[in-house]
């Protein structure tokens, strides 16, 4: 009996420790999830980051910032590693727990990034990002006899000025952000008078029959390309993706303004595999590869080292990287604070009436 149940102990001990190493053996994350805008990422950049790392690399899409934070409240953050997300929204993504600190240490190639893209408004520190491209957003139309540098939103507007059927950009901030300077109001107002007038201003818009929607960037680029739209508010490498394929369709940043933006990188405050999102951070900052994302989607990068490897058809591009005329007119976009809350309720009111 007593040699029976040192058997039975001892094979105990070995299933549990076995267990346990089988357990250790699930546990070692195999995979790195990365939630990110569509088309906005090379798929070739997918299979060498998998070939450099022995980590699967999973891409989760979305289209705008808030549909972005709204999928990580209700699923939570632990099905990701790496969010990329667009400055203005950091510091909610801070506070509502969304993001982590990132182990700096853990980059080496964030000696890569250009001064000015160091201690940025959204993380005055450096400890929640690092830029994965930068850009703005305009108006991308089919009209020669409309010179891009000379446009206004009234030709989206103005039911008088529209030519044919046009989409607005399903990103609240971005889009009444763009309405308030319309109306010739700062695009960081947070006065609830101006607020309301840039959401009469797209109500008006809504009722032009030539309106066809909100879309995301990527739907409105494509729909300017079916020629379903004649104009759409799009971000820039869109636009020029859409000018690369039809050479006939023109992109302007509007004479009341615009703004820039930087997407940045983060790591997910429950990331279930950090040393992978720390690899593809890393990944991306390297010089080549950064030149060959910033390439094959048509965005300018914060990345120094990237820009030896591009050529002058890519830096003075004026689709890509604006002249200085046009960035005068740019600004970039605060957190609104506790103002979040009008710029939520004007989007209702936008969406439902
Ligand atoms: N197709 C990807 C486009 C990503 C552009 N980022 C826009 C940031 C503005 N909120």
């Amino acid at each position: 009996m007593k040699k029976f149940l040192l058997a039975l102990s001892i094979l105990t001990v070995a299933t549990l420790f076995g267990c346990k190493e089988a357990k250790n053996e699930a546990a070692k994350p195999t995979k790195v999830t990365v939630m990110i805008y569509s088309e906005y990422i090379d798929p070739d950049m997918i299979t060498d980051f998998e070939k450099q790392t022995g980590y699967k690399l999973q891409i989760e899409l979305y289209e705008a910032q808030e549909e972005m934070i709204s999928k990580l409240q209700t699923v939570g953050t632990a099905q990701y590693d790496v969010i990329i997300a667009s400055d203005v929204v950091i510091q909610q993504m801070i506070h509502l727990g969304l993001i982590g600190k990132i182990d700096m240490e853990k980059i080496p190639n964030k000696t890569n990034i250009a001064d000015q893209f160091k201690n940025p408004s959204y993380d005055p520190t450096n400890e929640y990002t690092v830029p994965y491209l930068w850009g703005t957003t305009g108006i991308l139309y089919r009209d020669s006899t409309i010179d891009p540098m000379n446009v206004s939103y009234s030709m989206l507007f103005d039911a008088k000025n529209t030519k044919g059927n046009f989409s607005l950009l399903e990103e609240s901030r971005s889009m009444l952000s763009m309405a308030l300077q319309a109306k010739g109001f700062n695009a960081n107002s947070t006065s609830k008078d101006e607020i309301n007038q840039a959401v009469e201003y797209i109500l008006q818009a809504k009722k032009d029959p030539h309106f066809l929607g909100f879309d995301g960037s990527v739907g409105g680029k494509d729909k300017v390309l079916s020629k379903m739209d004649w104009a759409a508010i799009v971000f820039n490498g869109e636009a020029m993706a859409a000018i690369d394929e039809d050479s006939t369709l023109q992109f302007a940043i509007p004479t009341e303004g615009s703004f820039m933006w930087v997407d940045a990188m983060t790591l997910s405050s429950k990331a279930p595999n950090p040393d992978g999102a720390y690899k593809f951070m890393n990944y991306i900052l390297d010089g080549k590869i950064g030149a060959q994302l910033a390439k094959y989607i048509n965005y300018a990068t914060p990345n120094t080292k990237a820009l030896e490897f591009l050529d002058k058809d890519f830096t003075e591009n004026r689709v890509i990287n604006p002249t200085a005329e046009e960035i005068k007119r740019m600004v970039f976009l605060q957190d609104p604070g506790d103002a979040a809350r009008l710029f939520d309720e004007a989007w209702t009111i936008v969406k439902t009436r």
